[in-house]
């Protein structure tokens, strides 16, 4: 029986002074070039030095407690990050301060693939590493971009922002881009790879079905590496061209790849690909994300009592339940490989 829960994330600067050393974590050994850093630097100090994921974050949280106590679940939420404070070493080693000797980890990402995924599975392992002796046993729970109330939170985030448009719009979905070679990696060897663009595309099927929406896209976003490396594509911005070339006369964006309105959501929508249409004269509109839907809360809960119950997955793919792992070993001998790093 888990004695806590532990929300688990990507971690965002909130002043000035923490966006450098914010990207250093994020990007160490990872080849990604200074220049990139220096513009994505901007972006953040463009906000005044403050990611929205935090916030979004901690409110996502309370949502949940609230839940838990309704359904008399006495479950305390621990919150810990990748990249930036609270560092999930911390946590980690606050919860066996505690006591804590087992918990599930509910990771802030749906999907499986590298930075998905695995890495997460990673942080698990460094926290554990990090207390030694005593640390919690930790169990992730499953992916959930195919779960019921994850397709329908971002369905009527679409209906939403359909409503700011006059007449037709094309829907297009949005996810952060990962290297070829990462989503070629992503899953069991044994299935073929790419497992990450493969459950990006389902999802956006799925939200697409509950619309009745026929005509759609799936783009990315995001990108960052080296630009000699491949990506997946096409980026966001250049398929606004296309369409316009096109004769679309208006977009609804979904970002079904996320799980917040993060900063890569809101500088990277919000404010490049919303200028670009207004460049183009496009009518322009963007589905919030599920973190601050009340769904979102029941989501999470109903995944932690899946795996208290042992309750059959309630999801709506034939895709292999995944990322349920523990101790941060991998789902699967293989899975989801970190990429290679380019050497210095
Ligand atoms: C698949 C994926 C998700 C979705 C899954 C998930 O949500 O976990 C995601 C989420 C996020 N990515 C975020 C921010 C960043 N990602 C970067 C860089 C990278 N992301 C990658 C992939 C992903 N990223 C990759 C392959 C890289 C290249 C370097 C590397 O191999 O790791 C960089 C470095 C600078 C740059 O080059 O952009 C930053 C600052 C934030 C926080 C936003 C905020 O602060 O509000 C969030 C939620
Ligand atoms: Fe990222």
């Amino acid at each position: 029986m888990p004695d806590a829960l532990l929300w688990l994330s990507f971690g965002g600067p909130e002043k000035p002074a923490d966006v450098r050393p914010f990207l250093e974590n994020v990007t160490r050994g990872r080849g990604v070039p200074p220049e990139r850093l220096d513009e994505v630097e901007q972006h953040y100090l463009g906000f005044g030095g403050v990611s929205p994921i935090n916030a979004l974050n901690r409110a996502a949280i309370e949502a949940v407690e609230a839940e838990l106590a309704a359904l008399g679940i006495d479950l305390p939420v621990y919150f810990g990050n990748r990249n930036w404070h609270p560092m999930v070493e911390d946590t980690v080693a606050a919860m066996a301060r505690d006591g804590v000797t087992s918990a599930l980890v509910f990771p802030t990402s749906a999907y499986g693939g590298y930075s998905a995924c695995r890495q997460y599975d990673e942080d698990i392992l460094r926290a554990r590493a990090a207390v030694g002796e005593g640390a919690p046993e930790l169990t992730k729970l499953r992916q959930f971009f195919d779960h019921p109330l994850f397709v329908s939170a971002f369905a009527d985030a679409v209906r939403a922002a359909a409503e700011q448009i006059d007449g037709e719009y094309r829907l297009v979905f949005t996810a952060h881009s990962v290297p070829i070679s990462a989503d070629q990696a992503a899953g069991p060897p044994e299935s073929g790879g790419h497992r990450y663009s493969k459950q990006v595309a389902e999802a956006a099927w799925l939200v697409a079905a509950d619309l009745g929406a026929g005509e759609y896209d799936v783009v990315w976003q995001s990108r960052s590496g080296p630009p000699r490396v491949p990506w997946l594509e096409p980026d966001i911005l250049d398929h606004l061209d296309a369409l316009h070339a096109k004769g679309v006369p208006a977009v609804v964006l979904c970002p079904v790849g996320f799980v917040s309105d993060h900063l890569e959501v809101v500088w990277d929508l919000d404010r490049e690909a919303r200028d670009k249409a207004r460049e183009l004269g496009m009518g322009f509109a963007r589905a919030a994300a599920p973190s601050s839907d009340p769904r979102f809360a029941r989501l999470v809960v109903e995944l932690v009592r899946e795996h208290l119950s042992d309750a059959p997955a309630r999801k709506l793919s034939d895709f292999p339940v995944a990322g349920r792992t523990v101790n941060g070993a991998p789902c699967a001998v293989g899975c989801c490989e970190p990429p290679q790093r380019s050497r210095r």
